[in-house]
């Protein structure tokens, strides 16, 4: 089964919260949706699997229309949403719960029989099938639950944290299937996930939502390298400083932060600044921000010191770093500085004009509007 291509242009307005967002997706890609808690990307995925309805704007699949001037009910719209928890249907075998979805396409009880036995073996569970699910460990009810999604045949996949229940054990397994079979069936897919490693292994682009609005997309090379928000730039392992910019430097509090601007800034202007830990030099006697140690930690052999501000410094190699609890100063030498943009005006798709119900869903990719938005 190949997919189909995706594009929405939406707006879901629920009690005091609204969702606005507009992308594309393209046949067989992945699209990867971050955001922190409650920024909307469940609701988001509700609305494209149609079990929650657009309040204003359009949903895109192939050819086909699924809301704006009409509204296709979830069952009819070859859109299978998984989620964290498996959700199998606990009074039918393990066969029967694959067999579902061929059988509720119209396909006859022997072929819907036999697609499911062939993901059974796929899924290596063939001497599970007359079992009920409740025999089954969390991973391999994910297992079949991933199965059961894909033995419909749907056009997307959306997949709402679907490793986020899965213990360490299971998970790189169901991660590896999953990629496998998605690859292997040109799914087009849409992945909310907490992880920018995720991202980077299963999506072509990245949506990052804040409080129902878009506020970055990019590749997640781009948002590794460049983020351009500060939630991106917590994704990606930068420690961020918000403060403004004065004199060429990052002013947070009572500390001036050595920093270069990415763009052109005023005067004043409210700034984040990001910076990794190779960055950072800690020391006991000189620097730029007087802290104190929150904790040491050793990552693949490097010493990590995390200031009580949030900065993290690594020491050089047979450097004896200042100790939990301990006054140092810290100095970011690579601080880059960009503008903190309120929400209402970020690089959302679509914004200051309100989606109308049934309008078109623009043609071009928001990305296009990327780089000329980014370094306002
Ligand atoms: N049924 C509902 N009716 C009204 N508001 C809702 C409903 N469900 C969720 N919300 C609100 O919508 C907002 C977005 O919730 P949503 O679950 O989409 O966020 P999320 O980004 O998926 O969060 P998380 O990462 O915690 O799962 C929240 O403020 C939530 O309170």
């Amino acid at each position: 089964m190949t997919g189909q291509p995706l594009a929405a242009r939406i707006e879901i307005r629920r009690a005091q919260f609204t969702v606005s967002a507009a992308f594309e997706v393209p046949a067989g890609e992945c699209l990867a949706v971050l955001g922190p808690n409650g920024a909307g990307k469940s609701t988001l995925l509700g609305a494209l699997a149609g079990l929650i309805r657009p309040t204003a704007g359009e949903i895109r699949l192939g050819g086909r229309i699924l809301d704006g001037r009409v509204h296709v009910p979830p069952e009819q719209r070859r859109v299978t949403l998984l989620e964290q928890k498996p959700r199998l249907f606990p009074h039918l075998s393990v066969v029967d719960n694959l067999a579902f979805g061929p059988r509720a396409q119209g396909r006859s009880r022997r072929q819907s029989r036999a697609v499911a036995e062939t993901w059974l073996s796929r899924i290596g569970l063939s001497d599970a099938a007359g079992w009920k699910p409740h025999r089954l460990s969390g991973g391999q009810q994910q297992r079949v639950a991933i199965a059961r999604a894909l033995a419909a045949e749907p056009e997307v996949l959306l997949l709402d944290e679907p490793f986020a229940a899965l213990d360490a054990a299971s998970a790189p397994q169901i991660r590896r299937m999953l990629s496998d079979e998605l690859a292997r069936t040109r799914t087009t897919s849409v992945l909310v996930t907490h992880e920018l490693a995720d991202a980077w292994q299963w999506a072509s682009r990245c949506l990052v939502i804040e409080s129902g609005r878009v506020v970055e997309e990019a590749t997640p090379a781009q948002l590794a390298a460049a983020p351009t928000h500060p939630f991106s730039a917590a994704l990606a392992g930068y420690a961020v400083v918000h403060g403004v910019w004065s004199e060429g430097a990052l002013v947070a509090g009572d500390d001036v932060l050595p920093a270069v601007a990415a763009h052109d800034l005023e005067e004043g202007e409210s700034v984040f600044g990001i910076v990794v830990p190779h960055e950072v030099t800690v020391s006991r006697t000189a620097g730029a921000v007087r802290s104190r140690v929150r904790s040491v930690s050793v990552h693949a052999g490097r010493v990590l010191v995390e200031s009580d501000g949030g900065l993290v410094a690594q020491t050089p190699v047979g450097v004896i770093p200042p100790g939990v609890g301990e006054p140092a100063w810290f100095t970011p030498t690579g601080m880059r500085v960009r503008r903190l943009r309120a929400p209402s005006e970020t690089s959302a798709p679509g914004r200051g004009s309100q989606p109308r119900p049934g309008a078109e869903v623009s043609a071009g990719p928001a990305s296009a509007q990327r780089d000329g938005q980014q370094d306002r």
